[in-house]
């Protein structure tokens, strides 16, 4: 019998329903290795509980009939400050993979950053359709292998460049190495670097391959090497300090790469403001890490970020309903940010203020 009508009728409401439809889809390994933080996974759960310590300060007997959520980045306008984060390995959840999210972001004209380990080729996701899309990259070893695949990028049209800065090796993500992990291989490296990986027998083959090829020894002096390859601005992903804020990019992601990487970095949310301070307006900030809600959206912006990534909702929404949920997804996403903009008595991104927004350490001072 044919049950996709009854599907429809039970579409999920929010991403946490997406991610238990996502949970039933997915075989364990494939689950885990999306889902999954690093060690003890604290700052997994700090991303998105950190959150929810931030209260709204709502405005009211404002018109807000019409609301208008767009914004600019690079002179692009976005019709909402909704990214795809990149997240890699999209085959994962889907055979479409990265070329159903690309399609999925464009239908709701939301820029899309393609990972460097995305299970698509570059060539096939540009073709997929018609957008504005970024590039992720990872610096490997060899040098020449990433020059060329930041060339390939530019040549197809991707607009910028996220040099990922938070992991010159991966993170301990204990789920993965106990499910001896095995990643989805793209045609991106054919050719260029073999991925040929006869240890079977234990642990995370994706932890073997990063610490197999990618450069530790990346530093501030590699930035001058980027820009002599390439034309596209490039932003930084993977700041949460003040201390490495510094000039010469387009623009600083606050990320700790959805808590994969380093547990106990501080939740991205947590670290926004310092960062935002630091940056004092000369490029965009944008941040993502444990964004669940519109509301979430919405404490971004008043905390200084131009735009916000989403990694795992999209992954999630992927997984659970292909390219129609992956678009689900970032509409719900759209759909809640209008209503608590109308409900905070906003009528535009940059109506959005510092007092819209009440913190731990707001709350703390208020008290004395
Ligand atoms: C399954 C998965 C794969 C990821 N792959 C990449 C990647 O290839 N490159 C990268 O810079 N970040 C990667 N990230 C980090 C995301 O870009 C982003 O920082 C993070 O997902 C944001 O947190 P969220 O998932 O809570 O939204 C990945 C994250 C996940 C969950
Ligand atoms: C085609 C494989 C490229 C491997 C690059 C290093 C591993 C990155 C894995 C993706 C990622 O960032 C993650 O969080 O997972």
């Amino acid at each position: 019998m044919d049950m996709s009508w009854k599907m429809e009728d039970n579409l999920p409401v929010n991403v946490r329903e997406y991610q238990e439809l996502a949970k039933k889809a997915l075989p364990k390994m494939a689950y885990d290795y999306i889902n999954g933080g690093a060690e003890d996974e604290h700052t997994l759960r700090e991303n998105i509980a950190a959150y929810t310590r931030i209260i709204l300060r709502p405005r009211v007997l404002v018109d807000v009939s019409k609301i208008d959520m767009s914004t600019t980045l690079l002179g692009y306008t976005m019709r909402s400050p909704i990214i795809v984060a990149p997240t890699g390995g999209h085959k994962l959840a889907h055979p479409e993979g990265e070329k159903a999210t690309a399609r999925a972001a464009a239908s709701c004209n939301a820029i899309m950053v393609l990972s460097f380990s995305s299970s698509c080729k570059i060539e096939d996701v540009a073709s997929s359709c018609n957008a504005i899309r970024f590039y992720q990259l990872y610096v490997y070893k060899n040098r020449n292998v990433s020059a060329t695949l930041v060339r390939r990028a530019e040549s197809c049209g991707f607009k910028a460049l996220l040099l990922t800065v938070d992991t010159p090796m991966l993170g301990r993500r204990e789920a993965d190495i106990r499910n001896k992990m095995v990643f989805p291989r793209s045609g991106n490296l054919e050719g260029l670097m073999t991925t040929d990986d006869h240890d079977t027998t234990n642990g995370s083959q994706l932890e073997r391959f990063a610490r197999a090829t990618l450069d530790p020894s990346l530093s501030w002096k590699d930035i001058e090497w980027l820009k002599s390859i390439t034309s596209m601005p490039i932003f930084l992903k993977g700041i949460v300090t003040a201390e490495d804020v510094e000039a010469g990019v387009a623009g600083v992601i606050v990320s700790n790469h959805g808590a994969r990487q380093l547990d106990y970095a501080p939740a991205t949310i947590a670290a926004l403001e310092e960062v935002v301070r630091a940056v004092a307006g000369a490029v965009p900030v944008l941040v993502d890490g444990g964004i669940r809600r519109g509301t979430d959206v919405f404490k971004a912006l008043a905390l200084g970020a131009r735009a916000v990534m989403v990694g795992r909702p999209v992954f999630f929404g992927l997984a659970a309903r292909g390219e129609a949920g992956a678009r689900h997804v970032i509409e719900m996403l759209n759909g809640e940010l209008e209503v608590a903009m109308a409900l905070c008595g906003c009528r535009s991104v940059g109506e959005i203020t510092r007092s819209h927004v009440m913190t731990e350490g707001d709350r703390i001072r208020s008290l004395l």
